[in-house]
């Protein structure tokens, strides 16, 4: 589980993540919401979920666009403990879209 994965690998997952990139050292996707209490709606529901994973991602807010970045600290680079956030990050956004 806390294995960083290979480039590949992650190029492969990234194939089934839309509007994710990256490699190795990090995914990322941005998305812009409807409005800020929209985005912080976003930010407070992925807060709780991370909480539940134990697993965090980095966030930057910009009025009512959010950039997710998804890495493994403690790996050092990108596990399927990231992918997971990022799927879970998808969902919510789509629910308050
Ligand atoms: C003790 C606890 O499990 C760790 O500090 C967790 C918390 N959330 C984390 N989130 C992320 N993205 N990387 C980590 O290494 C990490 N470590």
């Amino acid at each position: 589980m806390a294995d960083v994965l290979t480039a590949e690998a992650v190029r492969d997952e990234l194939g089934g993540l839309a509007g994710w990139s990256g490699d190795p050292a990090g995914i990322t996707r941005t998305v812009e919401l409807a409005s800020f209490p929209d985005a912080i709606a976003v930010v407070d529901r992925v807060a709780a979920t991370a909480e539940e994973l134990d697993h965090h991602p980095d966030i930057d807010i910009r009025w009512r666009t959010l950039t997710f970045r998804c890495v493994t600290h403690s790996a050092g680079g990108v596990t399927r403990r990231d992918l997971e956030l990022a799927r879970r990050i998808d969902e919510i956004v789509e629910s308050v879209r």
